[in-house]
């Protein structure tokens, strides 16, 4: 006969916890006394108290071993936006989420929270304190955003509250703090081509920026609250710093904290964001020849050129969530944590 190990209430996988907001994550939950098995297709750290599982998310007896007597699973994982790979982001982020259900089903995981992104619903047109019943984008605007809207639609389907599998998806948006990869290092490149001295459009679009810690306090929450009985079953939510600010203000505040000037000089909207779909075509047709990836793409010049803020009343009355760093302490802390990336650092 065998009998099945009953899960530890304070263990939990986190996949992707490689990552920027997956390490963050691991070590929130290892400070509140959660033992963590990491599983990632890398290992980036070492720390008392994880377990490292190292494989790809789409193999699911790689996968089994990591979410075996664990009650709770994070899912954070997904291929870097700027890869714009469409073959790989459907394997990833569906077929992989996909299995990532099955292995969670089959092993008796009992709550699932996603790592969705509030820009599931963003096609380029402004959103203005947007709520979570805004319409899926219909024409989302680049292929990592098709396959998040698919991700979430797939765990959200799978919440089975009669004693199966619970899920929630957190949808965060604009994730910056110390470790990101993708923000502050694109800017600073940006910067040091001399290609950060526009704003595109007048400079006055709002828009939410979230520090990474308020993030992973929304992800620890919703786990928390997720109960058969609760309203978090099967919901998305978003979690913001709920501080919108003017995208360009944004920028400025972390270029000129690094040292470098701040935009000064306003560019037309519609000929930026027109020339930067000619150049997404071009790199297009020629990716046969030469593989070159346009800083400019369409999705930035919109992000840059639009509003694009959330409410995250939802997460405030289900979870009791507020942010607890301010965006002047995030952005003074993640200033502070890139010396390699100041003006004049070797
Ligand atoms: N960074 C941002 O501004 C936002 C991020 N998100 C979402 O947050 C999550 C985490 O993003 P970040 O930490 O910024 O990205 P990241 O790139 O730092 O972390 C993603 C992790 O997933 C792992 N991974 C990728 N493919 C895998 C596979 N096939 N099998 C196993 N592991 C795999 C990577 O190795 C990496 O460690 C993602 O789901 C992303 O879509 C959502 C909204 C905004
Ligand atoms: C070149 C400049 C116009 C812009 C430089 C900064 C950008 C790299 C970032 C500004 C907003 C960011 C953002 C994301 C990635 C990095 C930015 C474009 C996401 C697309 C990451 C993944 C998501 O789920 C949504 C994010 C929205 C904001």
């Amino acid at each position: 006969m065998t009998t099945r190990v009953r899960p530890s209430s304070k263990r939990c996988a986190v996949i992707g916890g490689s990552g920027f907001l997956g390490r963050h994550l691991v070590e929130k939950l290892l400070e509140r006394g959660y033992s963590v098995a990491v599983f990632d297709i890398r290992q980036s750290y070492e720390l008392p108290g994880v377990t490292f599982y190292q494989g790809d998310l789409c193999d699911k007896e790689a996968l089994r071993p990591a979410l075996k007597d664990v009650p709770l699973v994070f899912h954070c994982a997904s291929p870097a936006p700027a890869s714009d790979d469409r073959a790989l982001f459907q394997r990833v982020n569906v077929q992989g989420t996909r299995t990532v259900i099955q292995a969670c089903t089959e092993l008796g995981v009992q709550k699932l929270v996603l790592t969705s992104s509030a820009s599931v619903v963003y096609e380029g047109a402004d959103i203005k304190n947007g709520t979570e019943d805004i319409p899926y984008a219909a024409k989302p605007m680049d292929y990592y955003t098709e396959t998040k809207i698919k991700q979430e639609k797939l765990v959200l389907q799978a919440c089975d509250k009669e004693g199966g599998l619970l899920t929630v998806a957190i949808r965060p948006h604009g994730i910056f703090g110390p470790r990101d990869p993708q923000l502050v290092p694109i800017l600073v490149d940006t910067a040091r081509r001399g290609k950060m001295k526009f704003i595109i459009g007048d400079g006055t679009n709002l828009v939410d920026f979230t520090f990474v810690e308020n993030v992973v306090h929304g992800h620890i929450l919703a786990a928390e609250h997720l109960r058969p009985e609760s309203p978090l079953c099967g919901k998305p939510y978003h979690i913001t710093n709920d501080e919108p600010i003017r995208f360009w203000d944004f920028m400025s505040k972390v270029l000129v904290g690094l040292g470098y000037a701040a935009p000064r000089y306003h560019l037309p909207y519609m000929l930026v964001y027109g020339l930067a779909m000619l150049l997404w075509l071009l790199a297009l047709l020629l990716r046969p020849l030469v593989a070159f990836k346009p800083t400019f793409t369409p999705m930035r010049v919109a992000l840059a050129g639009t509003h694009h803020y959330y409410s995250c009343e939802a997460a405030k009355r289900d979870m009791g969530y507020k942010p607890l760093v301010s965006l002047t302490e995030g952005i003074s802390r993640t200033v502070e944590s890139y010396p390699h990336l100041r003006h004049g650092a070797p």
